[in-house]
């Protein structure tokens, strides 16, 4: 049946009720033609409105074929507006006194705002949800006292794999944390509920595939009457962070554990953090070695090389590793086993730089010992026969290139048996140690001693001279040294005790003879030691037996000329000349003799090398300066050799003593000479040693008003600057650029340098080994101060020597 109220449709009175009403409505009849629309109506549509489109002609014809009263919703076209209308429309049929529908009632309500409302709704509901389904999490909804879900973002499947139909049933998410996670996830939720909080948990969840994930929920109570009602959230997977910090915590408790120390570096090299370790090995505690760079560990025996090395390949962010001897804070040093890597990050950047660190010190030491065990002798501490083998091969490696001789002393003490059978083993071992000691102070550093076994001992000299007779001559005297050094008496806990020891010799330059040759022909000669006598030294080659022999004996008569007085000075003029060429006698050299009893008078030359090599040069220059002050203190008693100057030439060796500069004060004070009036001729080579002490003893003796002079300028390697330092007064042309200087123009030019650089540094110059009138003339040219020579006077005593003033050179 028809839902509809017989009503009187008189049309007119319908409409006097209607037009009034304030929404707006229209009644049309059977065939859709508008009979009436009220004022409202009007006011929404306008007067003009278009004729029914075939939907709404239809929803008529419903109306009226039912008699039912229809609903829908319609666009109608608004004159008033200039546009369509979203409009809700209720049709009612409205009946004749038949009962037959007559007329169609139409109300209409504009629902536009309403619906633009409702679009604007959805498209924020849409693009809340293509943001949810776009992030990485998963955005859900839950009842706040079951944790059904009531929401679940479509990110949830993609994450975890279950349909999202799936998280709508009962207890989904409950049942899926991670079994042994679950009590205490849904608990801490539950009583962060009860407390009306926010909360974020972690816990793990099973993923359809039986995965288990690590997930991050934010959550936040969204409260309906003063309760929890529902709950919204985030779950986020945080597996990968979860295995990242897991790894960091690793890494760090391994860090913690290991016995290596860990220094992480900033690519400036500065430490930005280190291990446990770290600090048990150096003692730095991390605050002292934050913000340091590996030079903290460095040290006075740090090879640089080695920290070289390492720099060059951090610079380069390469790999580095090596042994580098290191310091702790306190001062101790270790042997760091050190790795440097550099770390970079996705896109290559350098970013760090990890070093670890081992205390190698244990193997070092070991190695050490090995290597001592393998070279060295256990009871002398000397190196063994290996280690003076390879010793040995350099040596003929090394004579082979500097053609310096070295020499190999074959050592055995004589009756050593005899001391170990009666005193027993352990006195021997202790004579072999002192023995051992007494042979090492013998020799010069470079040199090598070594023990074979028993009571053999060899000896290995280096940098001998690069001739033959000399080089044995310097291998006696070292022999020499050692008789006398382990002649002396022992003491061997309570015994004294004397021993001797019997040299066995041999020279040799290159390796023109194999090592065990050399060694074959020293044992040899030792046997020939012994033969002689024992406690002597022999040579294997005779020729250089008997230079030995003969140095020996220039030695042992050098001594007794000492004592005997045999030496003497012969004096040499050192002139000045004037423009015509006059020389006048200004002062003397004073040259040393050996009036030897059978061989005549011996120059310099003969016996000079062999004073020095014995130190007798100490007595002998001593005599030499007291002679010659006492020469000066006798020309002093006669006006015309009173201005007379003596020179004296001073050796090396006597330099070199500390008390050097009292001695000249002895010489002159024993006299009575005038200091000013003796000079010491220096060679350039005894002045290139220690710079301020030579400065410092040449100025005590100038202070003592004696003159100091530069012997053999030109043949050293002294620089202007060294020389501008030294209190000088003289330099002497060397012999050698005076000889050819007429003939050799780079002699001509050494020596027209030399007197423009006396002259510079204010400083007389004087040639030497003047023989002719023409050097004379050319040295007198170029400034030339003084000039000493043959041409002037040969060297003679001092009786010889005839006063010459301003004679013409020609009658000399
Ligand atoms: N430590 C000491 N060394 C001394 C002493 N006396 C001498 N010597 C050193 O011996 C070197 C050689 O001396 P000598 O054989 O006496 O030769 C000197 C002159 O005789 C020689 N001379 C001088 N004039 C000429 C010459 O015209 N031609 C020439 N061929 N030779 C000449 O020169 C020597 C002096 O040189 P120098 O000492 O450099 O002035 C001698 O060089 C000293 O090194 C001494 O007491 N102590």
């Amino acid at each position: 049946m028809p839902d509809h109220t017989p009503a009187d449709c008189d049309l007119p009175s319908l409409q006097r009720w209607l037009q009034h009403l304030p929404v707006p409505v229209r009644v049309k009849d059977g065939q859709g033609r508008c009979l009436f629309r009220n004022q409202a109506f009007e006011a929404l549509f306008g007067s003009d409105v278009p004729p029914a489109g075939p939907d709404n002609l239809a929803h008529d014809a419903q109306v009226f074929a039912h008699g039912n009263s229809l609903e829908t919703e319609a666009t109608l076209w608004s004159a008033r507006h200039g546009g369509p209308r979203q409009v809700h429309s209720l049709k009612t049929p409205l009946y004749d006194a038949a009962g037959q529908p007559q007329f169609l009632l139409e109300v209409l309500q504009d629902i536009s705002e309403r619906k633009q409302e409702q679009a604007a709704l959805q498209a924020n509901d849409q693009r809340f949800r293509d943001l949810v389904d776009f992030t990485d999490g998963i955005v859900w909804e839950a009842d706040a006292t079951t944790f059904n879900n009531s929401f679940i973002s479509k990110s949830a499947e993609r994450l975890l794999g279950y349909p999202l139909a799936d998280w709508l049933t009962p207890n989904f998410w409950a049942n899926h944390i991670y079994p042994e996670d679950r009590a205490q996830a849904m608990q801490y939720s539950t009583d962060c509920i009860a407390r009306g909080e926010d909360h974020e948990f972690e816990y793990r969840f099973v993923t359809q595939d039986g995965r288990v994930v690590w997930i991050h929920d934010s959550t936040k109570i969204a409260m309906q009457d003063g309760k929890p009602k529902w709950l919204r959230g985030l779950m986020v997977d945080i597996t990968a962070r979860h295995q990242e910090q897991q790894l960091l915590r690793v890494s760090h408790q391994s860090l913690k554990a290991i016995s290596q120390g860990v220094v992480i570096a900033d690519p400036q090299q500065r430490i930005v953090s280190v291990n446990d370790a770290f600090t048990t090995i150096t003692g730095y505690q991390p605050d002292e070695a934050l913000g340091q760079t590996w030079n903290l560990l460095q040290g006075p025996d740090t090879s640089l090389q080695a920290v070289d090395a390492m720099r060059m390949n951090m610079a380069y962010g390469s790999h580095y590793y090596g042994d580098i001897l290191h310091y702790r804070k306190d001062g101790s040093s270790f042997w760091n086993e050190l790795t440097v890597s550099p770390v970079r990050d996705a896109q290559g950047a350098l970013t760090h730089f990890i070093g670890v660190i081992r205390d190698n010190t244990k193997r070092h030491q070991n190695e050490e010992e090995i290597r001592r065990l393998a070279f060295f002798d256990a009871l002398t501490g000397l190196p063994n026969r290996r280690l003076l083998l390879d010793r040995l091969r350099h040596a003929q490696l090394s004579t082979t290139r500097t053609l310096q001789h070295a020499a190999v002393l074959f050592l055995d003490l004589d009756n050593f048996k005899q001391l170990n059978d009666t005193l027993g083993h352990d006195v021997g071992d202790v004579l072999l140690q002192q023995v051992a000691d007494r042979l090492t102070s013998c020799v010069r550093e470079g040199d090598s001693v070594a023990r074979l076994g028993g009571d053999e001992f060899v000896l290995l000299l280096e940098s001998l001279s690069s001739h033959s007779l000399e080089a044995a001559a310097q291998a006696e005297m070292v022999a020499s040294k050692i008789l006398q050094t382990l002649g002396q008496p022992y003491t061997l806990g309570a015994h004294s005790h004397h021993s001797t020891p019997s040299i066995g010799i041999v020279v040799f330059v290159k390796d023109q003879e194999s090592i065990d040759e050399l060694l074959k022909k020293a044992d040899i000669a030792m046997y020939q030691a012994k033969a002689a006598g024992r406690n002597v030294a022999r040579f294997y080659e005779p020729a250089m037996q008997a230079a030995a022999a003969a140095h020996v004996q220039l030695e042992k008569d050098l001594r007794l000329a000492l004592a005997r007085g045999e030496f003497v000075l012969h004096y040499q003029i050192q002139v000045e000349t004037n423009l015509r060429g006059d020389a006048r006698t200004i002062g003397t050299e004073a040259l040393v003799r050996w009036q030897h009893p059978t061989r005549g008078l011996v120059p310099p030359a003969a016996f000079i090398p062999a004073a020095e090599e014995t130190g007798l040069i100490l007595p002998l220059g001593q005599w030499v300066l007291e002679t010659a002050c006492a020469q000066l203190v006798a020309w002093a008693g006669n006006p015309e050799t009173a201005h007379w100057t003596v020179a004296v030439n001073v050796s090396a060796a006597q330099f070199s003593k500390a008390n050097f500069a009292s001695t000249v004060r002895t010489a002159l004070d024993s006299t009575g000479a005038n200091p000013s009036l003796l000079k010491l001729e220096l060679t350039e080579s005894m002045l290139m040693q220690d710079v301020e002490e030579v400065i410092a003893k040449m100025n005590e003796i100038k202070a003592y008003g004696v003159r100091l002079a530069l012997d053999d300028f030109g043949t050293g390697y002294s620089s202007l600057s060294y020389l501008k330092r030294l209190p000088l007064s003289q330099l002497k042309i060397d012999k050698s650029f005076v000889r050819d200087l007429l003939t050799d123009s780079s002699d001509a030019i050494i020596a027209r340098t030399i007197v423009a650089l006396g002259h510079s540094l204010g400083l007389r110059v004087v040639a030497e080994g003047v023989e002719n009138i023409g050097q004379h003339d050319f040295l007198a040219d170029i400034g030339c101060d003084a000039y000493q020579g043959y041409y002037f006077g040969r060297p003679v005593p001092a009786s010889q020597l005839a006063v010459r003033e301003a004679m013409p050179t020609g009658s000399l």
